[in-house]
């Protein structure tokens, strides 16, 4: 597993608005798509790497120490990566100074997300970011990229597949290692996952495709299974669902890990995660910021 934290300016959070319930209805060629998803599934990977996002998107509402003072706290295990949110060379910088081994950056498909979260326009962005991957191929840090609002923005609406691949295919050129694919609000279904997979993947070799998806309309399990039957083997996740999007009012949070973790162990794909301890840790986190779990595994099992 892999644990995040960001270096990112917290002042400057944009305002926060509410996002629409988008109609994303699509044509009957995505019925076709989401059948060749599922006949793809006698493919299922083996094994799925989870990159548990719950040390970030889990804790960014709360209240934090300083971005240095919380990296050079945690207390590192062997074998354990901890890479950090860096949205431009100011932060990569930080980072490094803190001891980040590994950094992520993070863009978007939409104008307005982008401007509303870095305060940028894409463009503007990848240009930062092509400042952070050439500073990083250097120091040899390796560089993780996001693309955010793959399945709707909550300013913008619908999000066109081509505009994610054509960022995806940005981030990737540069010299990121895997592009994590965002639907950050929330939207999306099985059949948009679908659609905008099919777009990435002409641009993106599919194993270096992560999925990063929340649940806010109940659909982050359909659609990370459709990316598991179109080839992809990475999956963010957050324990017992933690975070949100600090942009998008009501959007809840990042899919819980226990959920992916038992979907993906009932279909027999190995994540080298142990259930039952990743619930304590669950339970733990929810005891210690007063919150319910959104885990459904945790509360069907009364790890509340
Ligand atoms: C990107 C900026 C920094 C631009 O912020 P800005 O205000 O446009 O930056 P600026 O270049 O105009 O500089 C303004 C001040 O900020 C300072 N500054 C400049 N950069 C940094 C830095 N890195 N760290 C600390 N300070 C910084 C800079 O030095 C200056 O300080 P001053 O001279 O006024 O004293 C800001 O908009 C920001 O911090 N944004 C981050 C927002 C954020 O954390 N969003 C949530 C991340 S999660 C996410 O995006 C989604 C994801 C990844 O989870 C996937 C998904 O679900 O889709």
């Amino acid at each position: 597993m892999a644990a995040v934290m960001r270096f990112v300016n917290r002042s400057s959070f944009g305002s926060r608005m509410g996002h629409q319930c988008l109609s994303l209805s699509r044509p009957a060629v995505v019925a076709k798509l989401v059948q060749d998803g599922a006949s793809a599934g006698k493919t299922l990977p083996e094994r799925v790497k989870i990159v548990e996002v719950g040390p970030r998107d889990g804790l960014q509402n709360e209240k934090m120490a300083d971005q240095v003072e919380v990296m050079m706290g945690i207390h590192r295990r062997p074998g354990v990566s901890y890479p950090v949110l860096t949205p431009n060379l100011k932060g990569f910088l930080a980072a490094v100074k803190a001891g980040a081994a590994e950094v992520a950056i993070f863009g978007a498909a939409s104008e307005l997300f982008s401007k509303k979260n870095i305060n940028c326009s894409v463009d503007e962005s990848l240009q930062r970011f092509e400042e952070v991957t050439k500073a990083a191929k250097e120091a040899g840090v390796p560089v993780r990229g996001y693309v955010s609002c793959v399945l709707g923005c909550p300013y913008e609406g619908k999000v066109s597949p081509d505009k994610v691949a054509q960022v995806a295919k940005r981030l990737y050129s540069m010299g990121c290692y895997e592009i994590s694919l965002g639907d950050t609000i929330g939207v999306g279904t099985p059949g948009g996952m679908t659609e905008m997979l099919q777009a990435v993947s002409r641009e993106v070799p599919v194993n270096a495709l992560a999925v990063h998806c929340h649940d806010t309309y109940g659909q982050a399990l359909a659609n990370i299974l459709i990316a598991l039957q179109m080839g992809i083997s990475v999956v963010d996740s957050s324990v017992a669902g933690l975070g949100g999007c600090p942009y998008a009012q009501g959007a809840s949070g990042n899919v819980a890990t226990e959920d992916v973790v038992y979907m993906l162990h009932g279909l027999g794909i190995q994540t080298g995660v142990d259930l039952p301890k990743l619930m304590d840790a669950g339970a733990f986190i929810c005891r210690s910021l007063n919150k319910k779990t959104s885990s459904k595994v945790a509360q069907a099992t009364c790890k509340l």
